[in-house]
């Protein structure tokens, strides 16, 4: 919590002189009783107009004075509460930012969501409210029991008879309520995914007929939210109302012991009805009590959840170099014995793989499904580190290079497409912010998109819906490539990111692109695309099956000539030689 709570501390003083106000309005609660108390037994018992007019003028005083603490103090405590929640989910997204591919495995997207938006905003609104009532109620219970005991401490003790019972009712609400409420917020983050997976693959829903079963599956989750609530509510609900039975009956002790007081002369009736009165107000913060620890226990369990975040230090990005200057790459990338292992599985996904690309050269990587393609691609820009054997771009070993040269360097299409929302324009200088109509213009035409985007009524303003929905599969991939283009990189890593291509465009495409100076790692499932490679990485099961040029790989290498077999069969033959 200690981490959370650091960043309240740059309000400090909006926050103390938000405690100090609400200090003020408190008083005037506190001191009003002890007013009428007088009024009654000064003024109305011995008919003193006077005095009824003079401390009637006090107490109106006292309530202008109460409704401008009361005002500043909203003022201080929303400034203070949401520059809190401002910090708090800034900081939180540039830890997310840090995190490596690695640790995002361990926090699903859909809790980080809830984690930077839900718990958040109940941290900063249990801010908001302490400042602005929640800690009156526990001093208004404190002045109360200090006002009543001035007053007359043999009526007061009454007031404090119950207190150990109180103490425990509240110390079981608390205890419970939060790790009842923890588990309501791990139940939200279900939800959330759900919903997400559901907005995320619409079309797939629609097209299997799974509408009702993907219902189902959310009413399931909602109801398991709905019903940890419910169980969390109820302590609130059981423990309310004993809290305001103790009350009650301290309530009426007061009652029975003060009016055999006031006959027996030893008590007057002003310190009676002051003492009902503190009494009252005492019930009434008891009963904002169950409200109040039921915002504290979740915002102590969003709290935690927050922490987690802050707290990874483990799987950040580090950068080995950062600051120094390394100069432009070449681009030549090389494997020396490189296994590696995904952080949770045992079991290495890459074994011994040993290969150089030089500067300007192009790879084909191929294997089958699952081979390991994708995972060797994101080796390069240290998406994962090698779990043994080095991976060097310019001969130097990618751990010991500063990201943002590693990555500035290099282009990287992923196997999905991904665009954000925003025009075509917004999408192709995604990399590269300060590219020029020109130079976007030119990538898109390099990446064979050009034409299709001036075909489009509005050009390049077109307006990208989410994830690229309004756009082809092919216009996405096309879209991709030219983002990848715009920054210029001396390394170019596509994965399999030509799949839904035409031939014809496919060959336009590599012709532009072998004209540009970038080194080339390709994934594919095409011996044509292979064929047009400097050499050929086939992949078998996370090992190097085969390593050569395409001519090479036929005479040495079965597994290679019987895919070059069977894509030949299917090729069509006046596309077969369009190559790249
Ligand atoms: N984040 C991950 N955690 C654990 N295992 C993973 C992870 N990503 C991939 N794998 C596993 O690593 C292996 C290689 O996956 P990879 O995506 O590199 O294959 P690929 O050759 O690119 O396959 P495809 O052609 O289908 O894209 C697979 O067995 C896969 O299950």
């Amino acid at each position: 919590m200690k981490t959370v709570f650091s960043y309240v501390k740059p309000y400090k003083w909006p926050i103390a002189i938000a405690l100090i106000l609400m200090l003020i309005e408190l008083s005037v609660e506190l001191i009003q009783p002890l007013i009428i108390a007088k009024i009654i037994d000064d003024g109305i018992m011995k008919d003193d107009v006077s005095v009824i007019w003079t401390w009637g003028g006090v107490m109106m005083l006292m309530a202008i004075i109460a409704f401008l603490s009361g005002a500043t103090n909203s003022f201080f405590a929303s400034h203070a509460s949401q520059s809190f929640g401002f910090d708090v989910r800034t900081a939180l997204f540039k830890q997310v930012q840090q995190f490596t591919v690695a640790t995002f495995t361990k926090f699903p997207t859909a809790g980080l969501i809830t984690r930077l938006t839900s718990d958040v905003t109940m941290v900063q609104n249990v801010l908001f409210m302490s400042l602005r009532i929640m800690l009156r109620a526990p001093l208004l219970v404190i002045g109360s029991i200090i006002m009543a005991f001035i007053v007359n401490a043999y009526l007061a003790m009454f007031l404090v008879i119950g207190a150990p019972f109180l103490i425990f009712f509240l110390y079981y609400m608390v205890k419970k309520g939060v790790s009842y409420f923890a588990l309501v917020q791990v139940r939200l983050d279900r939800v959330n995914r759900v919903l997400q997976e559901n907005l995320q693959a619409v079309r797939l829903v629609k097209a299997y007929l799974r509408g009702t079963f993907e219902s189902s599956r959310f009413e399931k989750v909602s109801n398991l939210l709905k019903m940890d609530t419910v169980k969390a509510l109820r302590v609130m609900e059981i423990i309310l109302p004993l809290l305001l039975l103790v009350m009650n009956i301290s309530l009426l002790a007061v009652l029975w012991f003060g009016a055999s007081e006031i006959k027996s002369n030893n008590a007057q009736i002003g310190e009676l009805v002051a003492i009902v009165n503190y009494a009252m107000r005492m019930t009434g913060a008891f009963s904002m009590f169950a409200f109040i620890i039921m915002a504290f226990a979740r915002a102590k369990a969003s709290a935690e959840r927050m922490e987690e975040v802050l707290l990874v230090n483990e799987g950040l990005e580090r950068d080995e170099e950062t600051g120094k200057m390394l100069g432009t790459t070449e681009g030549e990338i090389s494997f020396h014995n490189v296994t590696f292992s995904y952080p949770n599985t045992l079991e290495p996904v890459l074994k011994n793989i040993s290969f150089a690309v030089k500067s300007g050269e192009k790879l084909a990587i191929m294997g089958a499904t699952g081979a390991g393609k994708s995972t060797l691609l994101q080796l390069i820009p240290r998406f994962f580190e090698a779990t043994t054997g080095l991976v060097k771009v310019d001969g130097k070993d990618v751990n010991k290079w500063s990201l943002d040269q590693l990555r500035q360097a290099i282009g990287l299409v992923p196997q999905q497409s991904l665009l954000f929302t925003g025009s075509i324009y917004q999408n192709l200088a995604w990399g590269k912010i300060e590219a020029s109509i020109e130079e976007l213009q030119h990538a898109a035409k390099q990446a064979q998109i050009h034409t299709s985007i001036e075909q489009f009524a509005k050009g390049y303003d077109t307006r990208v819906g989410q994830k690229g929905v309004n756009l082809s599969g092919g216009q996405k991939q096309r879209l991709s490539i030219a983002r990848a283009l715009v920054r210029k990189p001396e390394i170019l890593l596509l994965d399999d990111s030509t799949s839904a291509l035409d031939v014809k465009t496919e060959a336009a495409l590599w012709e532009a692109l072998d004209k540009e100076q970038a080194t080339m790692l390709v994934v594919t499932q095409k011996i044509r695309t292979a064929k047009g490679a400097d050499r050929v990485l086939l992949l078998d099961n996370g090992q190097i099956a085969a390593y050569g040029s395409h001519e090479e790989l036929l005479e040495t290498s079965d597994l290679y000539r019987q895919i070059a077999e069977s894509q030949q069969e299917q090729e069509v033959p006046a596309h077969a030689t369009d190559s790249i």
